[in-house]
């Protein structure tokens, strides 16, 4: 909460061992019950359905009101819809209303890219998709570097969100020390598109946010972008032009995007 991340993630799956599953599971429990979550969005990385703790972990979190279920390794449509039909099923048993639970999917192979629009348009549940970069680099026969081994699987997941209406995360970035390698990654990926990235460390949270905000020099131009097109309207013109730059619909947009994100981000207006 001091680091102010925009939703919390806790994990059960690759950050607990074999022998924690259970422990983790039941403090997850009781964390998400607790009132300190209630004004943060909360989203739990269950197991695979697969594994024996999968359904376990389902059970528990959408039973403890976790906002958000984070589906790891997701490689086809049929995976969600296997995750909806039980959330819908302890929904309705333990009274929460039906649809409330909502779901993003990881995709960690290259199958996961290959499908990446087939998942992500599949169901109303899912609020977005995540890249996960190190079992797909594994799956790929490659491994972590400056970014050219997620070349493909970036512009995938990214144009199947955009198809689909909804958002999509960037890899984690592991070196928590390199804070040179991580902002050059979070300047790729906010060019790209991304809506943001999965964070491992609270120190990755300001930097985050910061490198997201928009400049200040951006919203004055913002600012003058609404100011010409307001009197544009008023003189009936559909195009018109500052400082020689033409101004239409699509720039007006991108103006009132650029000052929704310096007004959310708190540090600009
Ligand atoms: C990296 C490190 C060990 C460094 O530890 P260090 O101790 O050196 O960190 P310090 O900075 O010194 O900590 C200063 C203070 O912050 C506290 N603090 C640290 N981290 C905190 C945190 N995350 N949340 C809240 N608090 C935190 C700490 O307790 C301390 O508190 P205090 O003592 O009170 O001062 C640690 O951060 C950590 O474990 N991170 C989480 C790792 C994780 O989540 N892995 C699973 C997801 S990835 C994956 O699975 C791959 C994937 O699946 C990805 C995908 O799906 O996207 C794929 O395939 O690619
Ligand atoms: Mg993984």
């Amino acid at each position: 909460f001091i680091y102010r991340p925009d939703s919390i993630m806790f994990d059960l799956e690759d950050a607990v061992s074999l022998r924690e599953k259970d422990t983790a599971r039941i403090l997850v429990f009781h964390a998400l019950s607790h009132p300190m979550y209630r004004d943060i969005e909360t989203v739990v990385r269950i197991n695979p359905l697969s594994t024996p703790f999968g359904l376990k972990d389902l059970e528990a979190v959408v039973r403890a009101g976790a906002d958000v279920v984070r589906l790891p390794k997701t490689d086809t449509p049929d995976d969600i819809f296997e995750l909806e039909a039980h959330i819908e099923r302890i929904e309705k048993a333990c009274g929460r209303e039906v649809g409330s639970t909502k779901v993003m999917a990881a995709i960690e192979s290259a199958i996961g890219v290959i499908n990446a629009v087939a998942i992500a348009r599949c169901s109303p549940r899912l609020i977005g998709i995540a890249l996960a970069a190190f079992d797909y680099v594994m799956d790929m026969q490659t491994e972590r570097g400056d970014g050219t081994e997620l070349f493909y699987a970036r512009c995938a997941v990214l144009h199947a969100a955009r198809a689909a209406g909804i958002d999509a995360f960037d890899v984690v970035y592991s070196d928590i020390n390199d804070e040179a390698g991580f902002l050059r990654e979070v300047e790729l990926i906010r060019k790209m598109g991304f809506n943001g990235k999965s964070l491992i460390n609270p120190r990755q949270i300001e930097l985050l946010h910061n490198a997201y905000a928009p400049t200040q020099e951006d919203v004055d131009y913002a600012h003058r972008v609404i100011a010409a097109a307001e009197e544009g309207e008023r003189n009936g013109l559909g195009v018109i032009s500052l400082n020689g730059k033409m101004i239409d619909g699509p720039i007006i947009n991108h103006a009132q995007v650029v000052l929704e994100r310096a007004s959310a981000s708190g540090i600009r207006r």
